[in-house]
């Protein structure tokens, strides 16, 4: 079995000790009222755009997600969030290196010994999460189930549907398909972009991501019998007809999207199988990024 395979199966364990340090941690995660910026990049990027969307919607306080090399300059944040699996993403280390010390460094990591933890104001280490692989599984959704956690919109629930989405058999004709769609609203728009690059990452398949009803506008006409269109969460209404109606494939579940997004991954390998690629060596990444110039 490959890395990314077990990682991507352990999930519903890792999700609930995530969601289970949520109340330890409450008072070194964003408090009520703070005006927060959650940055990263790649998959944990992907993942602060999820929770900032999720923050912003709790009323919680204004949170603005960023790639970490798109940080703005100047901006008066309480605090600045950065996820990074390895702790060692060049763009990430260059941006809590500039902003002010006005500002508090809260990062959430896999490994507590690198330089980011180094360069945080406060470390928040996830190590039953870490991972061998490139491609990032669960480590990125347990910081998000923490965090998810951290403002009360975790439940059992969740962990369940994880469980019934390794169970349950992809729906049929997946992997034949030679383009897939992801589509999100709200805090599921960050999950499309993950489901997208995952779909990259390992099977190295032509994945697009878009907020539901911008899909509408333009994205749609590449739609052929050979796509398939992924809707994370509840689809805004008309737009499964509307998908059906250019001959596509519509796939949409009940199931919580964070959960979707397992089932994502696992068509990721099933395609990378069909296609003799291995997940655990995917073309051309590395499994941190550093780069000889700061972006
Ligand atoms: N290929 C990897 C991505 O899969 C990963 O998401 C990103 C962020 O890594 P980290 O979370 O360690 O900062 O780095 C690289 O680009």
């Amino acid at each position: 079995m490959t890395h990314v395979a077990q990682e991507l199966a352990s999930q519903p364990d890792c999700w609930q000790v995530a969601a289970g340090m949520a109340d330890g941690l409450a008072h070194r995660l964003p408090a009520a009222g703070e005006r927060i910026a959650v940055v990263g990049c790649g998959t944990s990027y992907f993942m602060a755009q999820a929770y900032a969307a999720l923050r912003e919607g709790s009323g919680q306080g204004e949170t603005d997600a960023f790639a970490a090399s798109e940080f703005p300059a100047g901006r008066p944040y309480d605090r600045v969030v950065a996820l990074s699996r390895s702790g060692t993403t060049t763009e990430v280390l260059g941006l809590l290196g500039r902003i002010g010390d006005t500002t508090r460094r809260t990062v959430v990591i896999g490994d507590p010994d690198t330089p980011m933890a180094a360069m945080a104001d406060d470390t928040i280490v996830l190590e039953f999460a870490d991972e061998k692989s490139v491609v990032q599984t669960r480590f990125a959704t347990s910081a998000l189930t923490l965090l998810r956690a951290h403002l009360g919109l975790h439940s059992d629930a969740v962990v369940e549907d994880a469980q019934v989405a390794l169970a349950e058999p992809l729906p049929a004709g997946l992997v034949e398909c030679s383009q897939f769609t992801f589509l999100g609203q709200g805090w599921s728009v960050g999950l499309a972009n993950e489901a997208a690059l995952k779909m990259r990452e390992a099977a190295l398949a032509w994945t697009e991501a878009y907020p539901a009803m911008e899909y509408r506008h333009g994205p749609i006409s590449i739609s052929t019998r050979s796509t398939a269109t992924w809707m994370l969460g509840e689809a805004p209404s008309g737009l499964m007809d509307e998908v059906h109606a250019t001959g596509a494939r519509w796939v949409a579940g009940g199931l919580d999207p964070l959960a979707e997004l397992v089932r994502v991954q696992r068509l990721a390998l099933a395609i990378a199988n069909a296609r003799g690629l291995d997940p655990d060596r995917p073309r051309h990444l590395t499994r941190s990024v550093i780069l000889s110039t700061t972006a």
